[in-house]
């Protein structure tokens, strides 16, 4: 099956500012595409290429086979694209604004149906200029997606929402991916990365540093594990930092804090067992996504409770 968005060398310079450099992606069918990366990448310029909202200066993008800037016409009925807040007259009513989208659309979707689902079910009299940041960036969702297009593109999905209006978020879109909607995501979130996306592009400086699921970009950054415990006796940290799958030993309080490869645990129990400690409390950190991003950017990840 060919794939549903494909850009290649894709590259975008701002006056003396390259935004992207070379960036180049595939998305499959029905698949929740992640686009993740520190601030000033190059995520956004990336998805407004794809969405035909700018002209790159070199690379080809096609979308659904089709050219986003060449054949505009034929795509704007099939693609969403959540904009920016802010874009929408303020005496606008939200419930005027879904209907006027709607009229655009041959098979739109059942606009307070979407409502709902994204609470705001109560808002569809209240004007524009009247909603919260949340409200505001709930029906830009609701705008995306009003059209039943086969493919969305979702740009900082989830920021500015509470907790529950994320969760909320989510299971939406869960939805729309079960109705086999190609979903490009650009998000900040890594909790929101692991959750909803099947593949993920790493993208730094403008550049596709590593395209993976989720897990395989967390096992690739080869990050150590770390695990601790509380010691049933004293002993000398040498017993476990000279075996060859451990990097360090510190102590934190009573704990003791061991860093190492995938087969530290192992190593570290076995020989402990052997002088007869118990190692109490025992617990292991996983490495996660947000790990995973800090070591292949060197910037720090920004987690759900923040607004980037
Ligand atoms: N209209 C513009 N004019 C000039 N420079 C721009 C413009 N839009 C973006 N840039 C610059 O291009 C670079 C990439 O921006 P872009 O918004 O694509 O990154 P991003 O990864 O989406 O960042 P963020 O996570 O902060 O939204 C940044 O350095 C940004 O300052």
């Amino acid at each position: 099956m060919p794939p549903v968005i494909e850009v290649r060398d894709l590259r975008k310079r701002y006056d003396d500012k390259i935004a992207v450099d070379d960036v180049s992606l595939t998305v499959q069918e029905g698949e929740i595409f992640g686009i993740l990366g520190p601030n000033g990448a190059g995520k956004t310029t990336t998805v407004e290429c794809v969405g035909g909202l700018r002209t790159p200066d070199r690379g080809e993008i096609r979308v659904l086979g089709l050219d986003p800037l060449r054949d505009r016409a034929g795509l704007t009925r099939r693609l969403g694209v959540q904009l920016q807040a802010g874009h929408l007259p303020d005496r606008l009513q939200v419930g005027e604004a879904l209907r006027l989208y709607s009229s655009f659309y041959p098979g739109p979707a059942d606009w307070r149906a979407l409502l709902d689902a994204l609470g705001l079910a109560d808002k569809a009299r209240t004007r524009y200029a009247k909603l919260s940041g949340g409200q505001k960036q709930r029906l830009s969702i609701a705008l995306a997606l009003v059209g039943n297009p086969e493919v969305a593109i979702l740009d900082e999905l989830t920021t500015g929402l509470d907790p529950q209006a994320r969760r909320d978020t989510w299971d939406l879109i869960e939805g729309v991916r079960s109705r086999g909607v190609t979903i490009v995501l650009v998000t900040h979130f890594m909790e929101e990365a692991e959750r909803l996306c099947d593949r993920l592009a790493l993208i730094d400086a403008g550049r596709v540093v590593m395209v993976d699921t989720p897990a395989g970009l967390t096992a690739r950054a080869r990050i150590e594990q770390r695990i601790h415990f509380r010691p049933s006796r004293p002993f000398d940290d040498a017993l476990l930092a000279s075996l060859p799958d451990v990097s360090g030993v510190t102590r934190r309080g009573e704990l003791v804090v061991v860093t190492g490869n995938d087969n530290v645990l192992n190593a570290v129990t076995a020989v402990l067992a052997r002088h007869r400690i118990v190692a109490g409390r025992l617990r292991v950190e996983q490495a996660s996504l947000e790990d995973a991003f800090v070591q292949l950017t060197g910037a720090p990840a920004q987690n759900g409770t923040r607004t980037p």
